[in-house]
Formats: structure tokens, sequence, C-alpha cells
């Protein structure tokens, strides 16, 4: 579960948009929850164990027809678990599910879940090569035409599915192959796959991450649209402030039990917050108050004239030891495509990476690794872990030769290494052997953060380190890479988050693979958001 800078860092960094205008506009229920009719989906008295971890603890969630209910808490509360249940993914040791007032079918027929449910995952789960008719009506050709079980209409296929786009005022080519859809049209085809089923209940799981500004505003539209057609949605993300600015009920778990539900537009974000963390404690901001770097510091990391052909051109920078630099820019600007070069990722046309006065060989990640770049990568699943190993073997994967001799390293070094980060990062599990794998996805994020640190780095590259990082916790991350500055470390951190830009001692920004901007700390959120979506005017530093 995950974010985005965004859309202006959501609602309220919109001129004349805050999140209680925007929560005050929408009709708020009476109670709870609204009390007409029965509940499009209901989970009472929900327990899930994994072997000692009780990841539910006897919690409830309830959900009225045409409803936006958020589903909010810490990294490891339980959220994930509780939709895998919703959907008929696992089963719950006690407790039971309903949909519109009737018992869930057996976890066996999942044919019959996809009628009531439908979860729409940050990856996704439509099928590439397959236009975006046949992904709609896969494994039901037959019902298509008029042809018989077997054979396949592909105009009846075809226009059924330009049938139901149009019903829903999706704008999508049905002959398009879905491979070649935005994240946006991706989504709006897996809302309108489910629909298709007859659900009219819909989780989105940090729908927002993957979008930038303008596609989260339709989103929301989109959303707002068809609550009025009576679908209701559960919506999970660490935004807080898209809470506010699509839901009517919040429902907040912490440690695996329910704390609170509540009308949105009754509860406010520090509220909020404590019912998360369980403590009345104001959210920092990360960076404030920092000294300023020394001009005397050495300049750790030098990039000149970096550029990949089509992608990014002759970005030139310097990043002195002790300074957190931000690279900003909106999804397709480069800055992405910049961090992996810099990592050893991706291989520069043109252009040199300079660690400490020493040239870094291109395209190799070993090679960066040895130069000393640590490096947070953005999908934690892909370069991040290695999912059956342990915390503490993940997060030790690249200092073996430090912890032991001739590649031989104890458990016991590797748990004295792994638990102060494990600590320092504010991790949520059972202890340094459990598998990554058995993680919740922002406690995985964490540990990919340490495993960047054990390596002791001299520059420290971080790809939208607190993507689906709850709200405290980013607190924490955030302020692990400026104490790893004030060690001596040279940070930079990509991103379109706000919260992450500003932990920055500067901020440069990329639009269309250029930069085009730079920012003292101190920057106006408006004028930050601007420049990343290309608007930027050249008097306005
Ligand atoms: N397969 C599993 N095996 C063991 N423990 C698990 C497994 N899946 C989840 N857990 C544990 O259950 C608890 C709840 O995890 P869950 O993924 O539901 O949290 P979450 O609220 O979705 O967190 P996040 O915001 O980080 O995604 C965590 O302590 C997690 O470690």
């Amino acid at each position: 579960m995950s974010g985005q800078a965004d859309h202006a860092g959501a609602a309220a960094d919109r001129p004349g948009h805050t999140a209680d205008q925007a929560t005050a506009a929408d009709p708020v229920p009476d109670g709870p929850t609204a009390e007409l009719g029965a509940a499009v989906a209901e989970a009472a008295g929900i327990t899930k164990r994994f072997g000692a971890t009780v990841a539910l603890d006897d919690v409830s969630l309830r959900v009225a027809p045409g409803e936006a209910h958020a589903l909010v808490g810490r990294n490891g509360a339980g959220k994930s678990t509780l939709v895998s249940i919703l959907t008929g993914l696992a089963r719950p040791d006690r407790g039971r599910i309903s949909f519109d007032g009737r018992a869930a079918p057996p976890v066996s027929d999942p044919s019959a879940w996809r009628r009531h449910v439908a979860c729409v995952y940050q990856k996704s789960m439509i099928i590439p090569s397959l236009s975006v008719a046949e992904n709609l009506y896969l494994n039901r050709q037959d019902r298509g035409g008029s042809r018989g079980p077997g054979a396949i209409s592909w105009r009846a296929l075809r226009s059924r599915a330009a049938e139901l786009l149009e019903t829903w005022g999706i704008d999508v080519d049905p002959r398009a192959e879905a491979g070649t859809l935005t994240v946006e049209q991706r989504q709006t085809l897996e809302i309108a796959r489910a629909l298709s089923f007859g659900a009219r209940f819909i989780i989105l799981d940090e729908p927002t991450a993957q979008l930038d500004g303008a596609g989260i505003g339709r989103l929301f539209d989109r959303l707002r649209a068809l609550r009025e057609a009576g679908v209701a949605f559960l919506f999970i993300s660490h935004h807080l402030q898209e809470v506010y600015e699509v839901c009517q009920t919040v429902t907040v778990y912490r440690d695996a039990r329910h704390v609170l539900t509540a009308p949105v537009a009754r509860l406010g974000r520090e509220a909020l917050i404590e019912a998360m963390t369980g403590e009345a404690t104001e959210l920092r901001q990360v960076g404030s108050g920092a000294a300023p770097i020394g001009e005397h510091a050495p300049e750790t990391l030098a990039v000149d004239n970096l550029s990949i052909e089509g992608v990014y051109a002759e970005v030139s920078f310097r990043v002195r030891a002790g300074e957190v630099l931000g690279l900003a820019g909106a999804v397709g600007a480069g800055a992405t495509a910049l961090g992996e070069t810099i990592a050893g990722l991706r291989r520069p046309t043109a252009g040199t990476v300079t660690v400490s006065g020493r040239p870094v060989r291109p395209g190799s990640v070993p090679a960066s690794l040895a130069a000393g770049i640590g490096f947070v990568p953005e999908d934690r699943h892909r370069e991040g872990l290695v999912p059956l190993r342990s915390i503490a073997e993940n997060m030790t994967l690249t200092v073996t030769r430090r912890l032991g001799r001739f590649g031989f390293v104890s458990g016991a070094a590797r748990r004295a290494a792994a638990v102060p980060l494990m600590e320092r990062l504010d991790v949520v599990a059972a202890g340094p052997d459990q598998p990554v794998s058995a993680l919740s996805g922002g406690n995985q994020q964490k540990v990919v953060m340490g495993r960047a640190l054990a390596a002791r780095p001299r520059v420290l590259v971080l790809l939208r380190p607190t993507a689906g990082v709850d709200v405290k916790s980013k607190e924490s991350l955030l302020e692990t890479v400026a104490s790893a500055a004030t060690g001596g470390c040279a940070a930079l951190i990509v991103s379109d988050e706000l919260d992450d830009l500003r932990a920055a001692d500067r901020v440069i920004v990329m639009f269309h693979g250029r930069v085009v901007k730079e920012f003292a700390r101190g920057w106006d959120d408006h004028r930050m958001v601007a420049a990343m979506e290309g608007l930027s005017g050249e008097h306005d530093s």
C-alpha cells in the first residue's frame, strides 16, 4: 500500500481547497455508517492468525451501499489481511463475512465471490497481451455470442465490452491491447471488469500510488460518479488527505484490533492520527531546522551531463557530504530513470557519475555498490528483497564481507547487525529471523531501507522511499535519511511526494527529461507542484 506526490500533496495543497471543505460538501450519514438496509459488505468478529502472529483480532467492518469507506492503520495493522478475507482469498479463523445481508460464498467458489467484490491492487491483474475486450470477458467468451459453448464471437465480445465501457462512461478502446494502457486506464478497466461481474463493492488498495495529479483528480471524479450509481468502495491509503477528499466514513485498525469507525467529517486529522498510533503526537516536519551545509563540505556525488536518449538529457548536479538533495518529477519526468542510472540499473548514453572524485563504471549495480552507492529501489518486490529469507539475511545481503570471513557469516552476526536497524526504522515483526514475505508491505519497504544503510554508503539514492509507509513510520524513515547525512553521507531522494522532498536541503525539479528548476529549503508547495507539472515561471524560485 503506497502513495504519490501528487495532486499537490492532495486536496489541502490545492489553492482554496482544504480537507474540511472537501468533506463538508459531502452528505454524511448520521451514524458511524448509514444504517439503511443491509450492508453491501460486512465483516463481523474476524480473527486471523499466522503462526504466533495475530493479524486480526475480533475486528469488524460494515460498508453501506454507495459509501466510500476508508480503512486506515499503521503498517502491519491488518488491512491487507482483511482485504484477503473480504475477497475470498483467505479464510478467517473466526468470524463471518456477508454481502447484501447474506453469508459469503465458500472460499472454494471464486466466481461466486467475484459477483460481490473485487480488489483493484497496485499490481495489475490484467493480462497485457490481450485486448481490453478479452480482459473484460476473459473465460466468459461463450456468453459473448450465440454460437454455443466453445465458439468465440469476437465481434459480439467487442460490442459487449464497448457497451459496458460506455455504460460506465469509460473512455477506452475495447480493441486496444491491455499492455498499452496507462496505469489510470488499467485501473479503470479493472473497475469495469468488477462491475461486469455484478459486484457493487470495490476495494481500492492505494489507488493513487502511480497516478499523477490530474490522474488522481479524474479517479476521484469517477469514484464519486460510481457512488452516485450505488457502487460502494473500501479505500485503503496511507495518504490521509485522500481519505478526507473522497470518503464519508473511516475505520481505523491498530495492532490487529478495531479502534474506531466514524464519519470522516467529524474526525480531525490529529484525532485520526492519534487513533492510528495510540498516542497524541504531532507529526514533525523532518528537515526543518537542519543546519545549512558547509561550503567546504566535500562534493561526494558528481553527476555530469548524464543522458539516456529519449528519457532524460544533460543532467548535472553535485551533492555534498552531509547534504540531502531532492530530485522531484512527476511520473515520466525522467527523475526515476536518473536515480536508477546512478545506482547502476540503467546505462547512460552519455555523461558520468563520480563518487568522491572517482568515476563509477556505468550500468553496473556491483560497480555502484563498490563505489559506495547505497540504493533503495522503487519496486521492492522486483529489485529489493529475497522474500523467503529472513529480515536479518535481507538486511545484510550486501555486507557479508564486512560481517564474516571467507563469505561465511553467522546468524548471530547477521542478527546483531540487523536488530539496531530494525529498531531505528521501526520495523514491526516477530523478530530478525522472520521471513520478509511474512511482513506487511510497509515493513518490507523499511527492510529495503535497512539493507541500503547496512552497507554504510557514502551516497544514498532513494526512489520514492516512503511509498506504502504509514504517516508515523514515514517520519522515522526520513529522519534516518537525515541522520545518515549528518553522519557524512550524500543523499539523493527521488520522489514526487512533497513530504519526502521537504526533508531535503534543496530540490531540483525535472520535467520531460530536463532539469527545469531548483528550490532552496522553505519552498512553497504550489510552486513546487507547478514546477513538477511544467508550469513554473522563470521568476518564481
Ligand atoms: N503470510 C503471513 N505469514 C505471517 N505473518 C503474516 C502473513 N501475512 C501477514 N502477516 C502479519 O500479519 C500482520 C498484518 O499484516 P497486513 O499485511 O495485514 O498489514 P497492513 O495493515 O496491510 O500493513 P501495510 O500498511 O504495511 O500494508 C503483520 O504483523 C504481518 O507481519
